[in-house]
């Protein structure tokens, strides 16, 4: 896959739902191979934010151009609040049909065998051919990030991806998104509520304040390596940055 340098220029989005504003004056630049995370109180407007970044919602004001693209013209990987599966698509199909998406060509032997392996890490084998109706909330919220892993476009964008996942699940999951982020870095935005995992995971953490939603700040991770998880999770850096990073957001 293609390891882009591309930014994602946000110049002064704003986003109205009935002349209420959402989102005002956000302005960013995001660098092509880096993972941000996005976090904020609870209606600060995360959700509309990865949107526009999708294209699935237009700015009231301002423009979002990923290189000179506009995010409707680019091939996007989304894991939604909801994971977004197909009833008619088995678990196996639907990581199948993200992969497919983002190629030219149709799903090779390697292809198979790729998502094998993943569904294997991700403790999915035995639920593979089942359809979204046999599978529990976290199961299916396994099989919405490996479809994400598994798809080769420039940008994935995830809503709450580890958010119904009991802690050691979770756990395996960051890793193997990690894991796979260091295999082909992309650009990653994905929102969160947990403070410990945006800085873990991500590179930057941009904090989102409400009514109308604005960023606050952007926080570098002090996690800049990111490879091994498991250590840095008892580490007292964590836990000091974690208390900083919450009086910024509560404060
Ligand atoms: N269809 C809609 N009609 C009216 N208001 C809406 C609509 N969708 C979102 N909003 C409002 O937009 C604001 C931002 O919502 P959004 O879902 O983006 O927030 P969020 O930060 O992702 O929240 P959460 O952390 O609770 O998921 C909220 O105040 C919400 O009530």
């Amino acid at each position: 896959m293609s390891t882009s340098n591309k930014q994602f220029q946000l110049r002064t989005v704003s986003f109205q739902i009935e002349k209420k504003p959402i989102l005002q004056d956000v302005s960013l630049t995001l660098e092509g191979q880096k993972i941000y995370a996005l976090i904020g109180a609870s209606g600060a407007g995360k959700t509309t934010l990865l949107q526009l970044l999708a294209g699935l919602k237009q700015p009231t004001n301002g423009t979002l151009q990923f290189g000179n693209q506009t995010p409707k013209e680019i091939v996007i990987s989304l894991v939604p609040q909801e994971y977004g599966l197909l009833p008619w698509q088995t678990a196996r199909q639907a990581v199948l049909a993200g992969r497919k998406i983002s190629r030219q060509q149709g799903i090779t032997p390697t292809d198979q065998a790729f998502v094998s392996q993943l569904f294997e890490k991700m403790q999915l084998t035995a639920v593979a051919d089942k359809y979204p109706n046999q599978l529990s909330g976290g199961q299916k919220q396994r099989v919405a990030i490996t479809r994400g892993l598994a798809s080769q476009s420039e940008l994935l964008l995830m809503d709450e991806p580890f958010s119904a996942l009991d802690a050691f699940t979770r756990e395996t999951a960051q890793q193997l998104f990690l894991d796979s982020w260091h295999e082909a870095p992309r650009l990653t935005v994905f929102v969160t509520h947990d403070i410990e995992e945006a800085l873990l995971l991500a590179h930057e953490v941009i904090v989102l304040e409400s009514n109308p939603g604005r960023v606050k700040q952007i926080i570098t991770s002090p996690f800049q390596e990111k490879q091994q998880l498991a250590d840095e999770r008892q580490s007292e850096l964590l836990f000091q940055t974690t208390r900083l990073l919450r009086k910024e957001i509560e404060g």
